[in-house]
C-alpha cells in the first residue's frame, strides 16, 4: 500500500517541522574541516560500523533505540528515562544504541545524545531527519558517532554531498531506504552501512518481507559480499522469530525500538530477542 498521489502524510509534516528548525539555526556553510574540528574537540569518535562487525550478542548486531514515543504508536514509555534504558541496553548486550532527538514528533531531545554518550561507551546513532550540513555539525556537538540519511527524503545530489561530507570527516552514515528505486539510489553513494526500514513511513505499515526482497535485490546488484554494505534491518521486530527471519534474509543488524522500549523487563526482553533465553 502506497500513500494516494497528493495526500499529505506524516512523513510530508515531519518534514516541514524540519525545515523551520533548519531555519532557525546559524546561516553558515558547514566543511569537512568544521566537522574534523569539532570531533577533535569532543575527543573521540566509537566506531559505529566496527561495533556492528564484532557484537557482543548475536550476529544479528543489536542496535537498541532509545526512543520515548512515535508518531505511529504515540507514547510508548511514559517512564522514559534515557540513560538508564541506554545502561540497560548496554549491559544486555547491544553492539550501537540508536537515539531519537527529534522532539515534535518523538519526543526525543539532542540533549539525549551527550547524557547518553557520557554513561555508555557505545557508539551513537543520531535518529532524526538530517537535510542540511549544519544538523551534521550538531551532531558532532551533541555527541554521534553515526547519522541517518533516509533517501526517501532527500533528492539525489543533496544525499550525496551529506553522505560524502559526513564520512569524509569520519562518521558512520546509515543510509535507509524501502524500496527498489531507493536502494538503487543508496548504493550511487557505495555506502558502509545500509538500513532497510520495514515500516513504510508514509503509511506507518510494517512487513518483514520488506527486508527479505530487498536483501535479495542487493545481492544481485552486489553479488561480491566484500563489496556489499552491512545490512540493517528496521523496524518492526518483536520476536525472535522476526530476529531469525531477517537473519535468514542476510540482515547483519537489528535496529529495535518499540518492542524493547515498551517491556518492563529490558535485559529479559532483550535476551529473548538474542535468543540468550531458556
Ligand atoms: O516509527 C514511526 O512511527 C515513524 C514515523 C515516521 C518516520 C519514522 C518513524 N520511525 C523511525 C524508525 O524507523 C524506528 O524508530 C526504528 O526503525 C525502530 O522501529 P521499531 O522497532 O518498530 O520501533
Amino acid at each position: 500500500m502506497t500513500a494516494p498521489a497528493g495526500v499529505r502524510t506524516v512523513l510530508d509534516t515531519i518534514v516541514e517541522r524540519k525545515r523551520e528548525e533548519i531555519a532557525r539555526l546559524p546561516a553558515r556553510t558547514v566543511t569537512v574541516e568544521d566537522l574534523r574540528a569539532a570531533l577533535k574537540q569532543r575527543g573521540s569518535t566509537r566506531d559505529f560500523c566496527g561495533a556492528l562487525l564484532s557484537p557482543p550478542v548475536g550476529p544479528p548486531a543489536l542496535i537498541a533505540e532509545v526512543k520515548k514515543a512515535s508518531p505511529s504508536a504515540g507514547v510508548i514509555r511514559p517512564d522514559f528515562d534515557p540513560v538508564a534504558v541506554a545502561r540497560t541496553y548496554e549491559m544486555g548486550g547491544a553492539a550501537c544504541l540508536s537515539v531519537l532527538t527529534d522532539e515534535p514528533f518523538f519526543q526525543g531531545h539532542l540533549e539525549y545524545l551527550r547524557r547518553v554518550r557520557a554513561a555508555v561507551r557505545l557508539p551513537l546513532l543520531r535518529k532524526d531527519f538530517i537535510l542540511d550540513e549544519r544538523q551534521l555539525l550538531e551532531s558532532v556537538e551533541w555527541g554521534a558517532d553515526a547519522v541517518l540519511l533516509i533517501v526517501a527524503i532527500l533528492p539525489q545530489p543533496r544525499l550525496q554531498s551529506l553522505h560524502d561530507l559526513a564520512v569524509r570527516a569520519g562518521l558512520s552514515v546509515l543510509v535507509e531506504v524501502h524500496d527498489e528505486t531507493e536502494l538503487e539510489r543508496a548504493l550511487a553513494l557505495k555506502p558502509r552501512l545500509l538500513g532497510v526500514n520495514n515500516r513504510d513511513l508514509r503509511t506507518f505499515q510494517v512487513d518483514l518481507g520488506t527486508t527479505e526482497r530487498l536483501a535479495r535485490r542487493l545481492q544481485q546488484l552486489c553479488p561480491d559480499p566484500r563489496r556489499r554494505p552491512l545490512l540493517v534491518a528496521e523496524s518492526g521486530i518483536h520476536s525472535r522469530q522476526d530476529v531469525e527471519r531477517v537473519r535468514a534474509a542476510g540482515a547483519d543488524a537489528i535496529l529495535v525500538g518499540e518492542s524493547l522500549m515498551r517491556s518492563a523487563d529490558l535485559p529479559g526482553r532483550i535476551r529473548e530477542l538474542m535468543g540468550l533465553s531458556g
